[in-house]
């Protein structure tokens, strides 16, 4: 990538990575503020409609009791007393009367003494109770009164006394509507009575409507609901509220984010950089791993692996680095400390175990340098070792050019060096062109062992590599055998060798010493004990 797009990209990235977090924490302001307003409105609608209920109740009990004593003489002393009896006992009602033709002939406050016209009814509910709004008395002037009569008995309620409520918050709009009129029953503020409308067949609806958050909640017992519409002003403030809380969080956040992918934008950047320093600072190390005869178990060899521990201690494996090396030219030095390793760890038991090969990977450019074969030579000088105890294992990346490879495999083996063909079946080589190749071993690739006895497709094919290993005349080393049935289904196909988990993971090489030298041990004994 350019440097410039890089850093386009790198500023995009850090704008979105610091941008998201705070556009969330506003969003997540902006939710929390309209649900708890929504709660709020929600409970003041609630509670006005309790109100409402309870006052529909002590309503219709009154009239029922009077109606039950007095419906033959309802102006009566005895009616009056009653009257206001449920007037005192009663926490809604402000006082019961009796009216005929619009007029209200006594009362639990006028007694008889005094025929107030009331003018008619502004509705009639379905169950017969006649609705009056705004009703002015003259003992009580400065007051509105809703009066609900039934059956000519009547009770007296004061308009305020419901919505009584959110006092420190006059603009808080709220009423009760009846579902059978549009115009409010009680009203304070602005209410909008087709606000009913959004309730549908619901219990209770929360939405925004002219500036508010507006809460609708139908009454379970009458043919009412409870309304009560919050200023917008009052989530705004508390969704600023919450994104003062929320917002540095959100950046912070944001700028973490950030600094995390920079680091590993930088350090992914920079990786071949940090190989380079590894090589410069010896931080590469190897392991082997076992390679087993499949005949007898015996532990004949081992193949080295390169590993990489950082300078914070973290180990490497060579999938990560190798193709960087590969592909910045530092490969060729990574083989020469491969080499190096090998020579320091393998020396004295190369000495005492001459049939023993240790199995080197050799990159493509390796095998195009050059100078392969004196760096070996050096290598082995280092040891001790004859070149058989070498086995060059070269991918089939290594040996495309059919005039380099032939020339090299050859010269190679002239000097005693084995060759062992890597991964075989995962690249391209054709079967005649091996055929040309001068080759001793051929690794057959952990992707085909998997595959054993499993049936998929490419299960078959790891027969048809062991026919052409065989027609080729080369000995087989299986990798990634994991299982005896593996194992056991490898030996019985004509494979030698087998490298895998069965046999044992890659360790230091003394760990590989001190394993054989038990094993050994081990053999020992039996051979005692049989003998
Ligand atoms: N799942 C499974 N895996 C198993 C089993 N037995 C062995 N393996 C893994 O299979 C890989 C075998 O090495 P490879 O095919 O040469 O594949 C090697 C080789 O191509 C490359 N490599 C390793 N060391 C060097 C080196 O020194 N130079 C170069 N050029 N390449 C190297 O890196 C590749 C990966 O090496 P590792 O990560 O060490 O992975 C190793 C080994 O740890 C098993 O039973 N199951």
């Amino acid at each position: 990538m350019k440097k410039t797009a890089a850093v386009f990209l790198t500023l995009l990235l850090a704008i979105a990575g610091i941008g998201l977090p705070i556009w969330l924490a506003i969003e997540e302001s902006e939710r929390q503020a309209y649900k708890a307003e929504s709660v709020r409105a929600l409970g003041f609608a609630s509670d006005i409609l309790v109100r409402a209920d309870e006052t529909g109740r002590q309503a219709r009990g009154g009239v029922d009791r009077l109606k039950a004593l007095h419906a033959d003489n309802p102006c009566s002393p005895a009616a009056i007393d009653l009257m206001r009896e449920i007037d005192l006992g009663s926490s809604y009602l402000q006082a019961i009367g009796y009216i005929e033709r619009n007029q209200m002939l006594c009362s639990s406050i006028a007694g008889q003494s005094r025929v107030l016209d009331l003018g008619p009814p502004d509705y009639t509910t379905s169950a017969g109770a006649a609705v009056r709004r705004q009703v002015r008395f003259p003992f009580a002037a400065q007051n509105s009164f809703i009066v609900l009569e039934f059956d000519s008995f009547a009770a007296i309620i004061h308009q305020r006394l419901i919505v009584d409520m959110a006092n420190s918050e006059p603009d808080i709009a709220l009423a009760v509507l009846s579902l059978e009129d549009p115009a409010p029953i009680i009203v304070r503020g602005k209410v909008k009575p087709e606000w009913l409308r959004r309730l549908g067949r619901e219990r209770q609806v929360v939405f925004v409507d002219n500036g508010s958050v507006v809460a609708v909640v139908r009454s379970q017992r009458f043919l009412t609901a409870g309304v009560a519409a919050v200023p917008i002003s009052y989530l705004e403030s508390r969704s600023e509220a919450v994104a003062r809380r929320l917002v540095p969080a959100g950046l912070v956040a944001g700028v973490m984010l950030v600094a995390a992918i920079m680091l590993l934008g930088r350090q992914q950047m920079s990786l071949p950089n940090a190989v380079k320093m590894g090589l410069r600072r010896k931080e590469f190390f190897l392991e082997y791993q076992p390679v087993v005869e499949l005949a007898t178990g015996r532990c004949v060899g081992v193949e080295a692996l390169v590993r990489w521990r950082r300078p914070t201690g973290e180990v490497v494996m060579p999938d990560l680095f190798v193709a960087i090396a590969e592909d910045n030219g530092m490969i060729v030095r990574l083989t020469g400390q491969v080499l190096e390793m090998v020579a320091h760890d393998t020396r004295h038991w190369l000495a005492a175990h001459p049939d023993f090969h240790v199995g080197i990977n050799v990159a493509p450019a390796d095998f195009y340098a050059g100078n392969l074969l004196l760096r070996l030579q050096e290598t082995l000088e280092a040891m001790g070792a004859a070149p058989g105890n070498l086995i060059l294992e070269v991918t089939e990346r290594g040996l495309m050019d059919p005039v380099v490879a032939r020339e090299n495999t050859a010269n190679l083996r002239r000097h005693g060096f084995a060759l062992a063909i890597d991964d075989f079946g995962t690249g391209y080589s054709s079967l005649s062109y091996l055929e040309t190749l001068e080759l001793d071993y051929l690794k057959i690739d952990r992707s085909f062992i998997e595959a054993i006895g499993t049936g998929a497709p490419t299960s078959q094919v790891v027969q048809h590599i062991i026919r052409i290993a065989k027609d080729l005349g080369l000995r087989m080393i299986a990798e990634g055998v994991e299982s005896q049935a593996q194992a056991d289904f490898l030996r019985k196909h004509g494979v030698q060798f087998g490298q895998g988990w069965l046999f044992g993971r890659p360790v230091s090489f003394g760990e590989v010493v001190r394993q054989m030298e038990a094993a050994e041990l081990a053999e020992a004994a039996l051979v005692r004990a049989a003998g």
